[in-house]
C-alpha cells in the first residue's frame, strides 16, 4: 500500500527485506569483527543508525530485527557489553525503552548502555543530524544494508559544529536527554544490567544542576571525542576548565571511559599516550582522590561503603559489639569535640572513651571532677570495670543498667551523653535523655545540650534499586525494603531541591525538628519519669524548590548536634565541613520511597515526615507531593474560563501519574495525568497550556462553583477562591503514606 492508501504490486525489494527479516544474517562485509580474540574484554557500539524511536513504525519494526540480529552476533563472539545509539526522540521514548527491556530480559548477561548526549543537540542547531531521518516512508532502516539510501551515522560534532567553552541556553531545553533516559530506564524497570554512556561530545552547560543529575545515574561509560579537547600553551590537548571539573566528579564512580578518535591528528601534540595520560592525571590529581589516599579523611574511611544501604544501629533495643565500639573510636574529631567540657556523668558510656576524654578535660581544668560512668551493655561493662580497676582507678566509678530505671549515688552537673544516630534522635536519644534527667541537678546542663534533623529530596538510581531488594524479593520484603530509613555514604546521588522559588519555598537542605536538653516542661511521676511518650512525637512540612527536571527516589537525612555553646557536631552536608570536618561517626540516612516521582523543571515538592511513638516503639512516616506553581491574572469568573492567562510559559513539561485526589479530577491533555483543580480555575505554567484546551469547562462548571477547595492546591496563598489575583500549586503527583503504623521499620523502646 503507499501513502494514497492504493494497493500496490510488491516490488523486488519488498521481498528482500521480508527474507532478511525472517532469518537476518550479515554479509562477511557488513561486520568488523570476526573472532573471539578481538572481542575479548571489548565493549561493542551497535550501529548508530538505529531509530528504536522512530516515528515510522516500520522503521522502528526493521530496527528492533536488526538491532537482536547484531546483539545475536555480539553474543557468539562472546561480547557482553554493548552500547545503543541515543534516542532522540522524546515522544517515540517509550517505544526505545520497550525494545530495551525485551533485549535485557531475552539474556542473562548482556549488559546494555545507552550513549546521551548531555542535552538535545538541536539546542544548538534547528536541524539535526537525527531529524533528517524522520518521516521517511521506507521500510528498511536506514543505513542499513537493505536501504538504498543512507542516512549519515550520528556523529554530533561533525552534525552540529562545534562551539568551545560552555552552553548558554535556557534550562529547560536541556532536560530533554535526561528525560529520555528516564523514561526508558522506568520502563526497563530500573534494570541492573542498563546503564549510561554520557556523550561529553556537546559543549557544557554553564548550569551545575542541569550537570548534576548525571551523578545519581549509573554512568558507566564516559565517550569523549578528541574534538572536546583543546591545546594547551605548549600543543597538549587538556580539557577545557568546566569538562575537567565535570569528568572529576564524574570519576568518583569509576567509569570506563571512551576516548574517540585519539589518532585524529587533530592537536599539533595529541598522540594516543598524551590524551591517556592526561585523562590519567585528571583521575589522579582530583579532591577526591587525594583525600582518599590521606588518612583520617572521610573518603578515606568510607571507602568500599559509598552507597552501601545499611540498617542504622538500635544501641538501646540491642547490645553493640565490641568491634562496633572500635569503629567508633577511630573517630579523630567526635571526641576532641567533648573534651571542651568538664563531664560528671557520662550516659551510655560503651567502651569508655567519653569517660577518658573527660579525664582529660579535668586534668586540663584542674578542677575536683568526680566521673560516675552508666552502661547497660553487659559486655561493655566488663570493659568500663576493667578500665576502672587498672586506668582510672578512684576519679570513676561505673554503673551497670539502664539510665531510664537506675538509681544513681548523687545528682550530677554535667550529664554527658552521646546517643545520637544520623538523624539525631533515631537511636532514641530524646527517650533514653528523659530518662537520665532525674539525676542531673536543676541547674546542670546536658552536652548535648540540643540536635536537630535536616532533610532534603535526592535521585539516586542506585539506592532506589538496592533498597527494593533483588529483582526476586518478595513483595512484602520490597515493600519493607521501601519504608526503611537506611545509614549509607551517600555518593551517586544528586540533590534534587535548590535555592529560590517562590515565598513557599524553604532551602535546599531543610530543618525536621529538633530535641533540647534538659527539657523542663516534661510531666513526670514521683521517680521523675515521664507519664507517657508524647512529648517526643514531631511532624514537619517542609517545601522544596526543584529548580530542574529530576526523579525523586528518596530523602537524604541529616543531624546537626550543639554540644555546649559554639562547639558541635554536624553531618549537614553544607555545614559539616565548618563545625566539624573529617568526623567518621555518622553517615548520612537515606528515606527511600515506593514508587519514583517525577518533578518538573521550577516544581515545589512538599514533604511531610512524622516521628510517631507507641508505648513500646518509636518509627517515622513519610509522605510527599509535587506541586506546579501557577499564577492567576484575571478575576474569577467562571463564565469566561478563556479569559485566563497564565503565568510564566512555553515548553512541554511531563506530569507524573496520579490517581484522582480531588472530587473535581480533571484529565490534562495527552499527558495520562489527573490535576486536582480547585473551585478558582488555575494553571500550571508551561505544562497547562496544553492541558487548558482539554478541561472541559462547561461540563464541570457547576461543580467547579460547590466544590470547596483544599488550601493547598488553591490560587492565591490565603488560599481563596475569590481573590482577584495570586500565586498558588496544582498538585501534579503524590507518593504514598510510608511505614503507617511502623509497620515495616521501628525503634525498639
Ligand atoms: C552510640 S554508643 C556511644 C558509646 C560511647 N559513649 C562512645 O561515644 O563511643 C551509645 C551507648 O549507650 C548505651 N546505651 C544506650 N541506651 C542506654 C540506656 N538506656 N542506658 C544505658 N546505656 C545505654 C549503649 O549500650 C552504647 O554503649
Amino acid at each position: 500500500m503507499d501513502h494514497d492508501g492504493e494497493l500496490k504490486p510488491a516490488t523486488e525489494a519488498d521481498e528482500r527485506a521480508e527474507k532478511w527479516r525472517s532469518n537476518p544474517s550479515f554479509q562477511l562485509d557488513e561486520v568488523t569483527m570476526t573472532s573471539l580474540d578481538e572481542a575479548e574484554n571489548a565493549t561493542g557500539f551497535l550501529s548508530q543508525w538505529l531509530e528504536l524511536d522512530s516515528p515510522d513504525d516500520w522503521v522502528r519494526h526493521d530496527c528492533e530485527v536488526a538491532l537482536k540480529q547484531e546483539i545475536a552476533y555480539a553474543s557468539y563472539l562472546g561480547l557482553t557489553h554493548l552500547v545503543l545509539p541515543p534516542p532522540s526522540d522524546r515522544s517515540h521514548a517509550a517505544s526505545y525503552g520497550r525494545v530495551v527491556r525485551s533485549c535485557l530480559e531475552s539474556s542473562h548477561f548482556l549488559h546494555l548502555s545507552i550513549k546521551l548526549p548531555l542535552y538535545d543537540p538541536a539546542v544548538l542547531s534547528n536541524a539535526s543530524a537525527r531529524k533528517t531521518s524522520h518521516g521517511i516512508p521506507s521500510p528498511f532502516p536506514p543505513g542499513s544494508p537493505l536501504s538504498s539510501s543512507s542516512s549519515p551515522p550520528r556523529d554530533l560534532a561533525a552534525a552540529m559544529g562545534r562551539s568551545k567553552g560552555t552552553l548558554k541556553a535556557p534550562v529547560n531545553d536541556l532536560d530533554g536527554t535526561w528525560e529520555m533516559w528516564d523514561t526508558i530506564r522506568s520502563i526497563c524497570g530500573y534494570h541492573t544490567r542498563l546503564s549510561v554512556a554520557l556523550d561529553l561530545t556537546l559543549p557544557l552547560p554553564s548550569v551545575p544542576g542541569v550537570l548534576s543529575r548525571w551523578f545519581a545515574e549509573p554512568v558507566q561509560h564516559v565517550y569523549i571525542p578528541t574534538s572536546t579537547f583543546i591545546p594547551n600553551g605548549k600543543g597538549y590537548p587538556v580539557l577545557p576548565k568546566g569538562t575537567q571539573v565535570f569528568l572529576q566528579d564524574l570519576m568518583k564512580n569509576r567509569p570506563n571511559i571512551i576516548l574517540a578518535g585519539a589518532n585524529s591528528g587533530l592537536h599539533p601534540r595529541g598522540t594516543e599516550d598524551k590524551y591517556v595520560d592526561y585523562l590519567r592525571y585528571l583521575e589522579k590529581s582530583s579532591t577526591h582522590s587525594q583525600r582518599t589516599k590521606e588518612e583520617n579523611t572521610l573518603e578515606n574511611y568510607s571507602q568500599g561503603y559509598q552507597d552501601y544501604l545499611q540498617m542504622p544501629l538500635q544501641p538501646l533495643q540491642d547490645h553493640l559489639a565490641s568491634t562496633v565500639y572500635e569503629n567508633f573510636e577511630r573517630d579523630p574529631v567526635k571526641y576532641q569535640k567533648y573534651e571542651d567540657r568538664i563531664v560528671l556523668t557520662v550516659a551510655g558510656a560503651g567502651r569508655g572513651p567519653l569517660v577518658a576524654r573527660s579525664l582529660k578535660a579535668k586534668a586540663r581544668s584542674g578542677r575536683n571532677v568526680f566521673i560516675y560512668a552508666i552502661e547497660k551493655n553487659p559486655s561493655a561493662y566488663v570493659t568500663l570495670q576493667q578500665r576502672e580497676a587498672f586506668e582510672w582507678r578512684s576519679s570513676v566509678k561505673v554503673l551497670f543498667g539502664d539510665m531510664r530505671q537506675l538509681d544513681v549515688p548523687e545528682k550530677c552537673d554535667i550529664l554527658v551523653s552521646e546517643l545520637l544516630g544520623s538523624f539525631g534522635d533515631n537511636e532514641l536519644s530524646p527517650e533514653c535523655l528523659d530518662g537520665a534527667m532525674r539525676f542531673l541537678k536543676d541547674d546542670g546542663i546536658s552536652i548535648p545540650s540540643s540536635y536537630a534533623a535536616y532533610l532534603a529530596p535526592i535521585s539516586s538510581s542506585k539506592l532506589h534499586q538496592d533498597s527494593g531488594g533483588s529483582k526476586d524479593s518478595h513483595e512484602k520484603d520490597r515493600e519493607r525494603g521501601l519504608e526503611t530509613p537506611y545509614v549509607v555514604m551517600l555518593q551517586s546521588i544528586n540533590f534534587l531541591s535548590g535555592e529560590g522559588g517562590s515565598e513557599r519555598c524553604g532551602s535546599k537542605v531543610q530543618q525536621c525538628w529538633m530535641f533540647e536538653h534538659p527539657r523542663k516542661d516534661v510531666v513526670v511521676d514521683s521517680k521523675g519519669l515521664p507519664l507517657t511518650n508524647s512529648h517526643n512525637v514531631r511532624s514537619a512540612t517542609m517545601t522544596f524548590y526543584i529548580p530542574h527536571s529530576g526523579t525523586l527516589h528518596g530523602f537524604a537525612g541529616y543531624f546537626e548536634a550543639v554540644l555546649y555553646g559554639n562547639i558541635g557536631l554536624s553531618i549537614h552536608p553544607e555545614r559539616k565541613d565548618a563545625i566539624s570536618k573529617d568526623m567518621l561517626s555518622w553517615f548520612p540516612c537515606f528515606f527511600p520511597i515506593k514508587e519514583s516521582l517525577y518533578l518538573p523543571s521550577n516544581s515545589e515538592l512538599r514533604v511531610s515526615l512524622w516521628r510517631l511513638t507507641s508505648n513500646h516503639k518509636v518509627w517515622y512516616e513519610w509522605y510527599a507531593e509535587s506541586h506546579l506553581p501557577v499564577s492567576v491574572s484575571k478575576p474569577f469568573a467562571p463564565e469566561s474560563p478563556s479569559e485566563y492567562t497564565f503565568g510564566r510559559g512555553g515548553g512541554i513539561v511531563q506530569i507524573s501519574p496520579t490517581s484522582p485526589a480531588s472530587p473535581t479530577p480533571m484529565r490534562v491533555n495527552g499527558a495520562g495525568a489527573f490535576v486536582s483543580m480547585p473551585s478558582m480555575i488555575v494553571a500550571a505554567p508551561s505544562p497547562m497550556i496544553d492541558a487548558v484546551g482539554d478541561l472541559s469547562f462547561s461540563s464541570s462548571t457547576d461543580s467547579l462553583r460547590s466544590y470547596t477547595p483544599d488550601p493547598s492546591v488553591t490560587a492565591g496563598s490565603d488560599g481563596s477562591a475569590s481573590s482577584s489575583s495570586g500565586n498558588g500549586v496544582v498538585k501534579i503527583g503524590q507518593t504514598s503514606l510510608h511505614n503507617p503504623g511502623g509497620r515495616s521499620s521501628w525503634y525498639g523502646l
